[in-house]
């Protein structure tokens, strides 16, 4: 029996994001996010370094750091409330409701305890299964994460790993808890590109087994193509695009998307030593301007409303929304 068998067919659960707002001491770095997930289905964020993704996974996951505090806002996987979780509900909620992957896996392991027993003491803490049952189960999660021998992996210390090898067991520890959603911060942005495949392609697989429902969080455009339904786009601390991949990829709306989007399509193509283009300007850093927080690296912005209006999401089509004052919307 595989740990895809003992469980239910369907993992995963709706998850609506709806108003989340996160604070570092007195700084805003997420302000009013909006997500739907559908169950099953896999939301790309996307955004520069320091637009507020990490921010926003770890708040999904309740697992900021003392430091910082959602301030406003709730994280609905089913019909559990994850930001209004306290105490041992909250403790319970984690890893089982929503898991998080990191970006660096070895952070995510404990150095000193073999990698069988790390998995089967999620069986046994958290599913009441018997030693020997858990120990078992252990190995077959990591056959599952496509690691061969897993009963000799299953005896070695983390450090006796390769980084793809870590990272899919990080990924037999999440499945384990038999989570209803999964954060994935980033977790391939360390490998090499074919091990970065591996993990895509086992994570869809994976997804498509047990109908887990995927936030992955990335800086990465082709990531997004390979592997999302939906896209979200962060630019500082804010939600500026969101849509079905296929639409947003073929008919950005935000000038920010249209920027990102340009630079990717550009470096799809780019001959060897080709300069390629940037967006001009930095991210916000420290606080983010007044009006919209694209304007000053925006070559649409106007000195009225962008410099002093915030735009908010704007729905259109299907499944689309966008905040930009200078939204074209087809009539
Ligand atoms: N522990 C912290 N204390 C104070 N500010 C923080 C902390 N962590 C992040 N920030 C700030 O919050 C904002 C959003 O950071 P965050 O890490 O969420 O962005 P990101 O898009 O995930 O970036 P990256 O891709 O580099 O991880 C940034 O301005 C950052 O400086």
């Amino acid at each position: 029996m595989t740990v895809l068998d003992s469980t239910p067919v369907a993992l995963g659960d709706d998850v609506r994001i709806d108003g989340l707002t996160v604070a570092y001491g007195a700084t805003t770095a997420l302000r009013d996010a909006h997500i739907d997930i559908a169950a099953g289905t896999t939301t790309a964020l996307v955004g520069e370094s320091g637009s507020g993704k990490s921010t926003l996974a770890l708040a999904a996951s309740r697992l900021l750091p003392p430091d910082a505090r959602i301030t406003a806002g709730s994280v609905h996987v089913g019909d559990t409330d994850l930001a209004a979780l306290r105490g041992r509900p909250l403790r319970e909620a984690r890893g089982s409701l929503a898991a998080y992957l990191a970006q660096d896996a070895s952070v995510a392991l404990n150095p000193v305890v073999r990698v069988g027993t790390q998995i089967a003491e999620v069986h046994r803490v958290r599913h009441g299964a018997g030693r020997r049952e858990a120990a078992a189960l252990a190995v077959q999660n990591l056959a599952d994460v496509g690691i061969s021998d897993p009963a000799r992996v299953a005896r070695c210390y983390p450090h006796e790993l390769s980084g793809g090898m870590r990272q899919r067991t990080v990924i037999a520890i999440a499945l384990a808890f038999r989570p209803r959603l999964l954060i994935a911060d980033e977790p391939t942005t360390a490998l090499d590109v074919t091990v970065q495949a591996d993990i895509l392609a086992l994570v869809g697989r994976l997804q498509q087994q047990c109908g887990l429902t995927v936030l992955w969080i990335t800086h990465d455009m082709s990531v997004v193509a390979e592997i999302a339904d939906h896209v979200a786009v962060m630019y500082g601390g804010r939600i500026v695009e969101q849509g079905d991949v296929l639409s947003l990829f073929e008919d950005a709306r935000h000038p920010y998307t249209q920027a990102l989007l340009r630079c990717f399509q550009e470096g799809r193509t780019a001959r060897p030593k080709q300069i390629l283009t940037t967006i001009t300007g930095s991210p916000p850093t420290g606080g983010v301007p007044d009006g919209c927080p694209f304007h000053p690296r925006c070559p649409k912005a106007d000195d009225n409303r962008c410099r002093t209006v915030l735009p908010e999401p704007r729905p259109f089509g299907a499944d689309r929304q966008a905040a930009c004052h200078h939204l074209e919307l087809p009539s």
